[in-house]
């Protein structure tokens, strides 16, 4: 079964992640061919909007955590390289698109999902989709661009809090927060998101490319926020926090965080 799916017609490009047995969690194929989808959609002349949905009961649960405990045991250095080679790419990919961008959400939307959710343009969940980073519960500070796409939606008062508690939100308050753009009920929320796809297809493509531009420029650069989060990835990656954390949920049960410095906290310090 492919990672992903990819169509384009009338001008409509869906690009579906296709892994719901493992709740859309990111492993190498999934962000591989979700990469390569989006850069097929930024070189397809005929696209003049994008729909960005997934197969099953979640929307994306972030990188798959069993994949990252075997990547992890090989090397903690090497284990983050997936977020310049992977993450950092897939989400400037998609922000950087000039046509509209519209994700639609059901279930879960947690740590790089969220990312990938947030580099959407319209974000149109279902009345039980929730939201969550999820990076701080297994030892990690934020990717995805998060750290650039949660302050411009949320403020950085309301970022922190929810980087630092990791509290799992509806999407009724993930509205109400201002973090996406509708909630629709469970059952109309796909058909919602595809029919706004559409009409922005329709449009003025031009238009909303110059309106996507202005808005991006009068931002902080995406770039810079991913390469800060990339340099804060490896550190992490090498505490005995984040490696207990990804343990502790592979086996289901609560980790037990012992606050020790990460040698880049270490070498500050010195
Ligand atoms: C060859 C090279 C390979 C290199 C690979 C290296 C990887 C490097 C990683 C880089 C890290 C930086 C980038 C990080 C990106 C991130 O996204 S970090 C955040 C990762 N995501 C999470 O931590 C979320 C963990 N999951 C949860 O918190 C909860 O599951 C949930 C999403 C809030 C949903 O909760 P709930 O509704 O209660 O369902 P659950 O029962 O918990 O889960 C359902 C099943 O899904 C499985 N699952 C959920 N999340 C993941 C995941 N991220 N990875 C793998 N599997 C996941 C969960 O285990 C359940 O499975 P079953 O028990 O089999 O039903």
């Amino acid at each position: 079964m492919d990672s992903v799916t990819l169509t384009v017609t009338d001008g409509l490009a869906v690009l579906t992640l296709n892994r719901p047995a493992a709740a859309n969690a990111l492993d190498l194929a999934l962000k591989t061919a979700l990469l390569d989808g989006v850069r097929a959609i930024a070189s397809d002349g005929s696209v003049r909007a994008v729909l960005i949905r997934a197969e099953g009961r979640n929307f994306c649960v972030g990188q798959d955590l069993a994949e990252h405990a075997a990547a992890l045991a090989a090397s903690p250095e090497r284990s983050m390289d997936t977020v310049a080679e992977h993450y950092n790419p897939l989400i400037s990919a998609i922000a950087g698109l000039p046509v509209p961008v519209v994700a639609s959400v059901q279930g879960a939307c947690v740590g790089a999902g969220l990312g990938i959710a947030l580099a959407a343009d319209v974000v149109i969940a279902a009345e039980s989709a929730t939201f969550a980073t999820a990076f701080t519960s297994i030892g990690l500070a934020s990717d995805s661009g998060l750290t650039r796409s949660l302050v411009d939606a949320i403020g950085a008062v309301r970022t922190r809090a929810f980087l630092l508690l990791g509290e799992r939100i509806s999407a009724a308050q993930a509205l109400d927060w201002g973090l996406i753009a509708q909630v629709a009920p469970d059952h109309d929320a796909a058909a919602t998101a595809e029919s706004a796809a559409r009409r922005l297809a329709a449009g003025p493509t031009a238009a909303f490319a110059a309106a996507k531009a202005l808005v991006t420029a009068s931002l902080p650069p995406l770039g810079d926020a991913l390469e800060r989060e990339r340099a804060a990835a490896a550190p992490l990656a090498a505490t005995a926090d984040h490696r207990g954390a990804v343990a502790a949920f592979l086996d289901k049960r609560r980790p037990a965080f012992t606050g020790e410095a990460s040698s880049a906290a270490r070498k500050e310090a010195t």
